[in-house]
């Protein structure tokens, strides 16, 4: 009778003595969490320190993200920025996050201290992105991010002095006499502008341009708020893909994407010194260690294939955006339009306009400089994640805090008079506080806060300059943008809040009138038709 008794009740105590266990550690371990959780921002004792203003979490962990609509998280955060005097903090899914909307705080710690303040926070969407060499931009700041940083700056200012290989006025080129066949396709022109030009300093060929736009369209998107649930509750990513479908996208991308940039760099590759331009892939395998000659940059080839894949990715959205936000602003402000584009009629005459003519074109450049300020396409700024305590002004920043520089909110901060408003005389009436001589360099874009800064800063700055003054100016030069008109002939004045849902964007398409300004113009348009025939590169 014992013999069968005594094991069954030794392991019915041992089932319970694990399952208490289980559950005391459990409890230890959610106890351990929370406390951390709720002491995480406080300022530590004896210090000192305020903790930081900012709207209390109403739910436990999660924080603010009832408040946030994740299509435009960027409306609640300028919310509470002008509530807050432009610095507060709120929990988001278990973080702390702090955004900065003032130019001072944002210098200090960002470039006085950017040693503890350059690394990036892992994505819920993408875990451990930040340990990898995968995507520059996401990276934490580890030696990939030394060696692809370095590697950026090779490309862009390598093509600069060699002004990018002519391949912006050729595609400006291209750009418009396609807008003269499908004048309603300017938002995709934009794209096909800004990815042909990037498909071809990458890889040599315009033919991918169409699969690599996907792509970054894609990737925006998956980084974001707006993008999978995962980004907001991180926590959601160790369930499995069939719960939480947001997973899926985000697999099937990233597969297409390496089968994509690994084709293209090989097929480039073999093309290396066959009579073929430079490309960053050749860029990629000549790149040498510092000082170090026969040491190849990157770690591995696959590291290079990403270096280049993402150099490329990185100058589409960003400045098709820009792009479309500046024909929505000539088509709000007739006025502007003309001035812009009797400044070009005198500077460029006959000729095509390039970068040669932008020390003339102030006026071009303080009109666009004037669309980024006005509707920032990176409202959020690109967080970045605090490594190690920080104070300023009497208040505890805490070690790995989320910092956002809130761009929406800085492009309307006290130094810009009447920020609502389009007003490129900003940059460019002497009476301005915005104003800065010489008009031969001023106004430009590089060095804006829309391009972040500290060790971080946007590498991108001179190509998205050039990029957009040579389109935009040959845009006016050749054309005429008008508002579209009703039934009755009424104009339809395009909105501008209408805007993308991701982290870089910009205006939603919207219909308006794009002609060429005379018969001159327009047999002058089909001219360079024939020249991309005659030089064969059309695509
Ligand atoms: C108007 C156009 C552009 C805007 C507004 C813009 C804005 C930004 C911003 C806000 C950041 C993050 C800065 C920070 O973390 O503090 C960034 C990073 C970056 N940008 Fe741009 N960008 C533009 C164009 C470009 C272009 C054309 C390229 C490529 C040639 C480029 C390449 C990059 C790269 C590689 C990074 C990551 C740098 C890093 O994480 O260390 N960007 N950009």
């Amino acid at each position: 009778m014992f013999e069968g008794y005594l094991p069954i009740d030794i392991e019915r105590y041992s089932k319970s003595f694990a399952l208490s266990v289980g559950i005391i550690a459990l409890l230890l371990f959610l106890s351990y969490h929370s406390i951390k959780y709720l002491i995480s921002d406080l300022p530590p004792l004896g210090s000192g320190l305020k903790r930081l203003p900012g709207p209390t979490s109403t739910l436990p962990y999660l924080g603010r993200v009832h408040d946030l609509d994740r299509m435009r998280p960027w409306k609640a955060m300028k919310t509470f920025s002008d509530r807050y005097g432009g610095l507060f903090s709120c929990t988001l899914g278990g973080d702390t996050h702090i955004w900065i909307a003032r130019d001072h705080i944002a210098q200090d710690l960002l470039c006085k201290h950017s040693s503890i303040a350059s690394a990036r926070a892992d994505l819920g969407a993408y875990p451990e992105v930040t340990k990898g060499f995968r995507y520059l931009p996401l990276l934490g700041y580890t030696e990939h991010l030394v060696r692809q940083r370095r590697f950026a700056h090779l490309v862009t200012t390598r093509d600069l002095s060699r002004s990018f290989e002519g391949y912006m006025a050729l595609e400006a080129k291209r750009f418009l006499v396609e807008l003269i066949d499908s004048p309603q396709s300017f938002f995709d022109l934009a794209y096909m502008y800004c990815g042909r030009i990037s498909s071809r300093l990458a890889y040599g060929t315009d033919t991918p341009s169409a699969a690599l736009i996907k792509n970054a369209l894609e990737f925006i998107h998956q980084i974001g708020p707006s993008g999978p649930a995962t980004n907001l509750l991180p926590v959601l990513r160790f369930l499995p893909e069939w719960i939480i479908p947001g997973k899926r996208p985000v697999r099937l991308r990233q597969e297409a994407e390496e089968t994509l940039w690994k084709t293209l760099f090989e097929e480039t590759r073999k093309q290396i010194g066959v009579e073929s331009p430079p490309t960053y892939v050749s860029a990629s395998v000549e790149s040498r260690e510092h000082n170090k000659d026969d040491k190849f940059l990157f770690e591995n080839e696959m590291e290079a294939v990403y270096a280049v894949g993402m150099m490329c990715t990185v100058a589409i959205v960003t400045i098709a955006g820009p792009i479309t936000l500046f024909i929505l602003a000539m088509v709000l402000h007739p006025d502007w339009q003309e001035k812009v584009r009797a400044e070009i009629d005198q500077v460029t005459a006959d000729e095509f306009l390039d970068l040669e003519h932008s020390s003339q074109l102030p006026t071009l450049r303080g009109a666009i400089k004037e669309c980024l300020r006005w509707k920032s396409t990176v409202p959020l700024g690109v967080p970045h994640v605090l490594g190690e305590d920080y104070s300023y002004d009497g208040y505890h920043f805490p070690k790995n805090a989320i910092i956002h520089v809130l761009d929406i909110a800085m492009s309307r901060d006290s130094r810009y008079v009447d920020p609502d408003v389009y007003n490129p005389d900003r940059w460019l009436d002497e009476q301005s506080p915005n104003y800065k001589s010489p008009l031969t360099e001023h106004p430009r874009l590089k060095g804006h806060h829309i391009f972040g800064r500290g060790k971080r800063m946007c590498p991108g700055q001179d190509m998205a300059e050039a990029e957009l003054l040579v389109l935009c100016g040959n845009l006016l030069k050749f054309f005429v943008i008008k508002p579209a008109l009703d039934g009755m002939g009424e104009p339809i004045w395009p909105d501008p809040e209408r805007w993308t849902v991701d982290v870089i964007g910009g205006p939603l398409p919207f219909d308006c009138e794009i002609k060429p300004r005379s018969e001159a113009k327009q047999q002058a348009v089909m001219n360079m038709r024939a020249e991309f025939k005659k030089t064969n590169l059309s695509g």
